[in-house]
């Protein structure tokens, strides 16, 4: 494996203003890039297991740096959701949110390259609480594990769905925020991951510039009028991001926006050539994160909306009776999937039928469960829900019982001795892990059975 940096591509970005040939090819020889997180701040507890030295992320506030790479794997706070395993150059997608003030009111959001989640799980974190966040995913087996992802970190204001970006075309006019993660070249990469530098060429640095310009024509119609759309990609070519810049104001009807940040950060500065758009540039060897690119627009150009239907009255269903399950169940309506039954916050009843209408959904808002022999059986996102009841009873688990838990083994009745029945939460120190139902001589782990680790405890 070669960790000679294409020489094409060092000679493209030694043109750029600012850019250190010499220092950006020495940190691609050392060893072991950056290992950061960024912790959940909705779930408890501030990971005590990682040995955080408290090395925050500079754009991010709840983004930390780690001394080193633990396992992951084998700390039940992850499979918690209590922390995203995230690239710290992304975590600017905060500060770019805070300086555009976007959390002030509820917005629609689209995420549209969303898998697996890193960027998501930090809009629902940043975004106002009652915004309505699509993330979407055009490949099936990723979609998946983005799923996955949201339901882990929590927040029922989600819905997931699994569509070409062309689908959003239906949507004129829709959504406020757009967020467009590219599919890219992944020079921004290199130091990670160094099989991406085998896969690197200039001809895929065109077909990568063709194809982000496809996926943005083809959603961008979805962006209303004065919304705001992200445009980011982990490559450092020009042709993927300044170019796109120019190409996005002449093309898009887009106007460029501008981004304060701190000089201290380290993040470089760019314009683009024909427009001046304020373009940000990440790269390793003058910060602590991988390559990464973002800049800021404004739809200016008229777009006309979709033609909502007026919302109906909307009340929660009363013939089932959440009280026990859900706090506040008066703020969420209820609706069916399947057998399974699923809420989302009230106000957003409407938006779901046009989104079931318009586009496939992989998931929406939080699954609560289903009705069986008129009892509610819980599901397992439920357990990691924020909107989970803080009143079920809960079984703490020591981490050697929470790995077990984890694995989908038998845990003993001696894990409980408050001799609780009936459905509890397995919890570790703190957190929701899922659910164990306790009946007089055994527990059932409800562990979902593909979710759960097949790592030893090494
Ligand atoms: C850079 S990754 C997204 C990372 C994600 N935003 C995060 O923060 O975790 C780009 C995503 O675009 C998806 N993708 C690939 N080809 C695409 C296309 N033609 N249209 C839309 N998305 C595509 C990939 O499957 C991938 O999940």
């Amino acid at each position: 494996m070669s960790n000679i940096i294409p020489p094409p591509l060092v000679r493209r970005l030694g043109n750029l203003a600012g850019f250190d040939t010499d220092a950006f090819e020495a940190v691609h020889k050392q060893e072991g890039g950056v290992t950061s997180i960024r912790v959940n701040p909705d779930k408890p507890p501030f990971p005590p297991s990682l040995s955080i030295d408290r090395d925050p992320v500079p754009w991010c506030n709840t983004g930390y740096y780690l001394p080193e790479r633990p396992v992951f794997t084998l700390d039940p706070l992850f499979h918690a959701g209590c922390y995203y395993v995230q690239e710290a150059s992304s975590m600017f997608i905060a500060h770019v949110i805070r300086e555009l003030a976007l959390e002030r009111q509820p917005l629609v959001a689209l995420d549209l390259c969303a898998a697996p989640g890193g960027k998501s799980t930090l809009l629902n974190t940043y975004l106002h609480p009652d915004s309505l966040l699509i993330t979407n995913e055009l490949i099936k087996s990723r979609v998946i594990v983005l799923a996955d992802n949201l339901v882990r970190w929590g927040h029922s204001n989600t819905v997931v769905t699994n569509n070409d970006p062309s689908a959003f075309s239906r949507l004129p006019g829709y959504v406020d925020l757009m967020l467009v993660d590219a599919p890219c070249s992944g020079s921004g990469m290199f130091r990670k991951d160094p099989a991406v530098l085998n896969e690197w060429s200039e001809s895929m640095v065109q077909l990568c510039s063709e194809r982000q310009r496809r996926i943005l024509a083809d959603s961008l119609p979805a962006l209303k009028e004065g919304g705001i759309l992200l445009y980011s990609t982990c490559s450092y070519s020009v042709e993927e991001n300044e170019e796109i810049a120019d190409w996005l104001c002449e093309t898009q009807g887009m106007e460029p926006v501008a981004i304060p940040v701190n000089d201290a950060w380290g993040i470089e500065q760019t314009q683009s050539e024909r427009h001046a758009c304020p373009c940000f540039r990440f790269y390793p060897h003058r910060l602590r994160g991988e390559g990464f690119f973002l800049a800021a627009f404004r739809k200016v150009v008229g777009q006309p909306s979709f033609d909502r239907p007026k919302p109906k009255t909307e009340r929660s269903n009363p013939s089932i009776a959440l009280e026990n399950w859900v706090i506040h169940p008066e703020k969420f309506f209820l609706f069916p999937v399947g057998d399974d039954i699923h809420i989302l916050p009230n106000g957003r009843e409407s938006d779901l039928r046009i989104l079931q209408q318009m586009l496939y959904l992989r998931n929406a808002g939080t699954r609560v469960g289903r009705m069986a022999k008129g009892a509610l059986v819980p599901a397992h996102d439920l357990a990691l829900s924020l909107a989970r009841h803080p009143g079920i009873p809960t079984v703490p688990l020591d981490r050697a019982q929470a790995l077990e838990y984890l694995r989908k083994g038998n845990l003993p009745l001696s894990v409980n001795p408050e001799g609780l029945t009936g459905w509890v939460i397995a919890s570790y120190e703190g957190a929701s892990l899922g659910w164990m139902k306790m009946l007089p001589n055994r527990i059932n782990n409800y562990y979902p059975k593909e979710w759960r680790i097949l790592m030893d405890n090494g």
